[in-house]
């Protein structure tokens, strides 16, 4: 049975900056289920770091209801009067959710194992057992043979990773990641990104990722959200979302639109000038798995006298599936063109079709 670990439902969140109402979060609902990787998109300023730090109510919203673990955290209606948790078991609910930032946030005179201790001040462990926990925790992230080293000497992965021991030191379910590779190289990115995904397995951790970099969530998220504006516009399964993007704004974070714009810009223009525009098309195809691009180029021809010509392909990997993209031109009779991207379509590759004339004018 799937559980719900997070439900944000109708969350508003307004702010007052000089006089104004700045809606930073609006009519936002929000599942996340155990064990998920949540990916939360968008550009600087979209609302995903003020949505996000209202699943902990370190961010009070203005309306609407969340709940974790089954439990009511917050609940109001548009003007209505606010219900939500005491402040004692707030503070004792929090310690399943740890956090991550951009910024590492330890203390730079504590070593490595301190700033991990550090996170059991309140616990109820004895001092024994909170230094075996901090040491089990270091061990996870592989960082064993840092304990006693200090912040600054470390590198920025490095220092993350003690951040990520530092928010699992009291077994939380759940881990925020809000930019946390953000400031980090790409080698030191992945590492990370690997870990998160390593903890998600191993631990059944469910983790939110907000993140502006794209590459991020295509490397470990399962589900994505991209926001704009303060709303949800988009969001479903990470391969779906990727290989269908609906918004305009979804498109140009995963960059669809630029790979339209190249295709047009590598079209071979001398080969096609002489082509009726009726005789052709450029197609996008996107396929998931392996296809093996040759043969169907070969059937096309030998079966629908379709003449495939490839401007250029690309082969991703989203969350381990490979996904790739090729942008065609199709030359045939309009008929002929049909029955191969029928047979294309029912072959599972996704096939968006650009009009020679939309194209080229
Ligand atoms: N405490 C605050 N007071 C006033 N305005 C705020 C506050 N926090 C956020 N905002 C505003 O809310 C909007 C959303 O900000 P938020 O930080 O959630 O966006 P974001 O998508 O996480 O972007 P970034 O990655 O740049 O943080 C912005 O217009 C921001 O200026």
């Amino acid at each position: 049975m799937v559980e719900k670990v997070i439900s944000l439902e109708h969350i508003d969140v307004s702010f007052d900056q000089a006089g104004a109402t700045v809606q930073a979060v609006k009519d936002v609902s929000l599942e996340v289920e155990k064990g998920d990787i949540y990916g939360v998109v968008g550009y600087s300023g979209a609302g995903k770091s003020t949505l996000v730090r209202v699943i902990n109510l370190l961010q009070m919203p203005t309306a609407g209801k969340v709940v974790v673990n089954g439990e009511v955290f917050f609940e109001k209606a548009k003007d209505g009067q606010a219900k939500q948790i005491g402040a004692t078991e707030l503070r004792t609910k929090r310690r399943n959710i740890g956090m991550i930032f951009q910024h590492f946030n330890l203390l730079e005179e504590k070593t490595v194992i301190r700033n991990v201790e550090f996170a059991l001040k309140h616990s109820k462990k004895k001092p024994a057992e909170v230094t075996a926990q901090a040491e089990r925790l270091l061990k996870l992230v592989g960082l064993e043979d840092r304990k006693d080293f200090y912040p600054a000497q470390l590198s920025g992965g490095q220092q993350q990773r003690v951040a990520i021991a530092r928010a699992l030191a009291n077994d939380p379910e759940i881990l925020i990641s809000d930019e946390a590779t953000s400031a980090l190289d790409p080698n030191s990115t992945v590492q990370i990104l690997d870990l998160l995904k390593k903890l998600n397995s191993e631990l059944n951790l469910t983790i939110v990722l907000i993140t502006h970099q794209m590459e991020a969530v295509k490397q470990i998220a399962d589900k994505i959200a991209v926001m704009s504006e303060g709303e949800v516009i988009e969001r479903g399964d990470l391969v779906d979302v990727f290989t269908h993007p609906k918004q305009q704004l979804t498109k140009e974070l995963i960059g669809t639109d630029g790979e339209l714009n190249k295709a047009i810009h590598l079209l071979d223009r001398d080969a096609i000038q002489n082509v009726n525009h009726e005789e052709w098309e450029l197609a996008h195809l996107t396929y998931t798995g392996r296809v093996v691009v040759e043969p169907i180029a070969a059937k096309l021809y030998k079966d629908f006298s379709v003449e495939v010509s490839i401007i250029f392909g690309n082969v991703d990997e989203l969350r381990e599936t490979p996904v790739g993209t090729l942008f065609v031109t199709l030359k045939g009779s309009t008929a002929d063109r049909q029955a191969a991207v029928k047979y294309l379509r029912d072959s599972g590759v996704d096939v968006e079709e650009f009009n020679s004339r939309e194209v080229i004018g």
